[in-house]
């Protein structure tokens, strides 16, 4: 029997569209035109591959605000941040048009005159790639760029919540020339999908982005035939304000990186460590520029802060905060939400704490949501020890204008990504990733093709 996901609006609950899934028969095949167009593919020169990524790129571009608007209807996030984040995944794929073309090789003299040694690349093999629902473009534009750049063919499964903007970048690289088999888009149950891509021979590569428990999953079963995996998983970023630090930039670049997708991505800051001297300056400006956020359905042009994508993601926000506040913090700003609606999951107003502890949950567990609890620290080493007292290790912020405070801290945090007076770091051409639980590689900059590539070396004897 035929199934179907229904992709519903988490502004308003309605149904969007009902989206086919795909039979775990249908699955294998997909696999299989991967696995027997790889070696043509692989074989298409650098400078043709990088000429269909910037079709591909154009196209996407030229249908920017469609897109943009699909996004914003199956995810909830503004539609300032949709425009956004179809400039974002572009990015990726602009930037590894280019890579494609610098897979160097390189020689080695050899130990003996009758000897040659040539070192070159070659792309990994078939890769397949299940992504999340909170950047539906960009998540998946950061794994295909690379894996075509570097020769290899992809299947990408994207998440349930939002499949139909996937579906419309992949109908665009078809479009732009890549061919059909080469990159394909596969709909349905994530561990049954999941399960198909890792017991499969044909698969040489497993990319996945999503929760940390889901990834260690992965992890384990990829084992089954020995496939690479990149993982970017889940984050619980610290941020540290200074005495020293411009309270006002602070702010501003802690609310950039809280709320942005209504608090829903991997790097957001979610836990803010202010040192004692400024707490309260910070706090109060903080709760005031928050409780000024305009909260609504993400279609409307005005709009800062839209739903959390489904039930379980609002009753776990609402989970921490009823937590935080039963064990002592201050809510300064927001704590208004109807706990009982069935749609438009909205935190009418996001909320600030203040006088967080370390015992409560919000300070331990990703927050994914529009909560930011503050704590303060005395000394810089104390900061440092709570920030890094997290299984993950993916983004950290702080903000001094002290060069031996900032290197300092950059050199005792450990987390993938420091923004230092920066709360947004990503771009293209970085390397974004995490250490500890937070992930396995790196996606983007020139470290971010190198998963998809074997190295290989001739050893030409008898000269
Ligand atoms: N590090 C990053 O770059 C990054 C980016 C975005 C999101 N995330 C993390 O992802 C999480 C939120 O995204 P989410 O809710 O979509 O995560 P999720 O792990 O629930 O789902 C991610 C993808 O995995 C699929 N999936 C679910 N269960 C699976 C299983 N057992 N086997 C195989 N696939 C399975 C889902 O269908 C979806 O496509 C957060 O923890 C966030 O931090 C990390
Ligand atoms: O949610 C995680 C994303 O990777 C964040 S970003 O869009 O890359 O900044």
């Amino acid at each position: 029997m035929t199934e179907y996901i229904s992709v519903k609006n988490p502004a308003t609950g309605e149904l969007i569209e009902e989206v086919k899934t795909n039979t775990n028969e249908e699955v294998e095949q997909a696999i299989l035109r991967s696995h027997e167009s790889f070696k043509a593919w692989s074989s298409v020169n650098a400078h043709e591959r990088s000429r269909l990524l910037q079709s591909w790129s154009r196209l996407i571009q030229e249908n920017k605000e469609e897109i943009a608007k699909v996004m914003t209807l199956e995810s909830g996030k503004p539609i300032k941040e949709s425009l956004g984040e179809v400039d974002y995944a572009t990015s990726y794929i602009d930037w590894y048009a280019e890579e494609a073309k610098r897979l160097y090789g390189r020689t080695i003299p050899a130990n003996t005159e009758t000897k040659r040694i040539i070192i070159t690349r070659q792309a990994v093999g078939p890769v397949a790639a299940i992504t999340p629902w909170n950047f539906p473009a960009a998540m998946m534009t950061r794994k295909a760029a690379p894996a075509l750049a570097a020769g290899c063919t992809f299947v990408v499964k994207p998440a349930a919540e939002t499949p139909l903007t996937t579906i419309k970048l992949i109908e665009l690289a078809h479009k732009a020339g890549i061919p059909e088999n080469v990159v394909q888009c596969v709909n349905g149950s994530g561990k049954t999908i999941g399960d198909i891509f890792t017991s499969s021979p044909y698969i040489r590569k497993i990319t996945f982005t999503g929760s940390t428990p889901v990834g260690k999953s992965l992890i384990t079963k990829s084992a089954n035939t020995v496939q690479h995996v990149s993982m970017e998983l889940g984050g619980h970023a610290p941020v540290i304000v200074a005495a020293d630090a411009d309270i006002d930039f602070a702010v501003t670049q802690t609310i950039a990186s809280k709320f942005r997708n209504a608090g829903q991505t991997c790097i957001c800051a979610n836990r803010v460590l202010v040192h004692e001297s400024v707490v309260d300056e910070f706090s109060q400006k903080l709760a005031s520029a928050v409780s000024r956020l305009k909260v609504g359905n993400g279609l409307h042009e005005d709009i800062d802060v839209g739903p959390v994508i489904n039930k379980n993601g609002f009753n776990k926000v609402v989970s921490q905060l009823e937590d935080a506040v039963n064990k002592g913090a201050e809510v300064l700003a927001g704590n208004e939400f109807d706990a009982n609606q069935e749609k438009g999951y909205f935190f009418i107003h996001p909320t600030v704490l203040k006088d967080v502890k370390e015992d409560m949950n919000i300070m331990q567990e990703e927050t994914f949501g529009p909560v930011i609890p503050i704590t303060t620290f005395t000394e810089l080493d104390e900061a440092i020890k709570i920030a890094n007292s997290t299984p993950f290790g993916l983004a950290s912020y702080f903000f001094t204008n002290d060069y031996r405070t900032g290197v300092y801290l950059n050199e005792n945090l450990d987390f993938g990504i420091v923004g230092w007076n920066d709360g947004a770091p990503s771009a293209a051409h970085a390397p974004f990733g995490g250490m500890k639980e937070s992930g396995i590689g790196r996606e983007g900059g020139s470290e971010g093709i190198e998963p998809y590539l074997e190295t290989k070396y001739l050893s030409i004897g008898n000269l």
